[in-house]
């Protein structure tokens, strides 16, 4: 069942010699979800997920992964979850399927076809009798996927999964993983610097910054929160001719559009019925805030 509070992570902390890399970092993660962990480089996100999975232990706070503890658990915990990281854990002498043969016995899949048809949908087939260190980078990144899912995980870390891939590869990466969720309700966290590649395949983000998390929701509501003022794409015959319509900016675009720039949603009712009384309105769209705007803002507003 989706919806039910899977990873929940309270005040967690974890320092390297005298460096603070969590600084209280609490987080919660629903059943399901496809969280994005977004955050600039050295904001603690690879640290985040190895505590997660109980490759490293946190100095302080409270961890539960559907009620184990990584401190305690890890070894429960990293049977039920895939990761893939910078550092694949590949053996470069070993092919693709000597690999995840390998892996699938440590992991006690029975199944060996999931091997081929693993292999097949990461578009490795043609390759998988040449050794992993003659690999592209992009190709070692799927492959390193395929080995994560192996054990069809119910949790699935994925710390820069794209990074490296071609944008066939990205695309590819990216839709298998939607559709992955989709078909068997795995939770997905993924860390990615690449904020447009996460905008439509995330249910919601977390922001770290200084190993704190910042904010955290879905894009709508990071929208609602942060958005100082709402843009309409209105398809009309109005021409703009001093910048403002009913004293809201407005900009003349192409091909009868114009672009309105309102405050708050109330005032969008009766500008529209304003704009009517003269000329015809064929549609209207709320230009949404993309998330690397919204990523600013927050960034910003907790640097004042
Ligand atoms: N094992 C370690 N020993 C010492 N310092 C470490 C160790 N692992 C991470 N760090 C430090 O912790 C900080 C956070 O690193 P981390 O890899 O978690 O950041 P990140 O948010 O994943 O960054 P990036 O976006 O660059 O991948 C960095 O300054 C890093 O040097």
């Amino acid at each position: 069942m989706r919806g039910d509070r899977l990873i929940t992570v309270r005040e967690v902390s974890k320092s390297f010699s005298n460096q603070r890399v969590l600084n209280k970092t609490s987080l919660t993660c629903q059943k399901g979800e496809i969280l994005g962990l977004l955050g600039p480089n050295g904001a603690g996100k690879t640290t985040l997920i190895r505590v997660l999975n109980g490759v490293i232990l946190p100095d302080s706070g409270e961890i539960s992964i559907n009620g184990y503890d990584p401190v305690i658990d890890g070894h429960e915990i990293r049977k039920v979850t895939g990761i893939v990281t910078e550092s694949a854990g590949l053996y470069h002498q070993m092919n693709a399927v000597e690999n995840l043969a390998f892996f699938a016995d440590i992991y006690g899949v029975k199944n060996k076809s999931r091997i081929y048809d693993l292999l097949r949908q990461f578009g490795l087939d043609d390759h998988k009798s040449k050794p992993i260190g003659t690999y592209s980078t992009g190709m070692k990144k799927r492959l390193a996927l395929a080995k994560a899912l192996l054990h069809e995980p119910s949790i699935l870390y994925l710390d820069e999964p794209t990074n490296g891939l071609d944008p066939d590869g990205i695309s590819m990466v990216l839709s298998y993983l939607k559709e992955y969720n989709y078909q068997n309700g795995t939770t997905v966290l993924i860390c990615s610097h690449v904020l447009h590649q996460l905008e439509n395949v995330c249910s919601s983000f977390a922001f770290l910054d200084n190993g704190h998390i910042i904010d955290s929701g879905s894009l709508l509501q990071l929208q609602e929160k942060y958005s100082t003022h709402i843009k309409l794409n209105i398809h009309t015959n109005m021409k703009i001719e001093n910048g403002n319509v009913s004293g809201f900016p407005c900009e003349q675009l192409e091909n009868n559009h114009i672009r309105v720039t309102v405050n708050h949603k109330d005032e969008i009712s009766p500008l529209l019925k304003n704009i009517l009384l003269e000329h015809w309105i064929h549609s209207v769209a709320i230009e949404e805030q993309d998330l690397e705007s919204i990523y600013f803002m927050i960034r910003s507003r907790n640097n004042e």
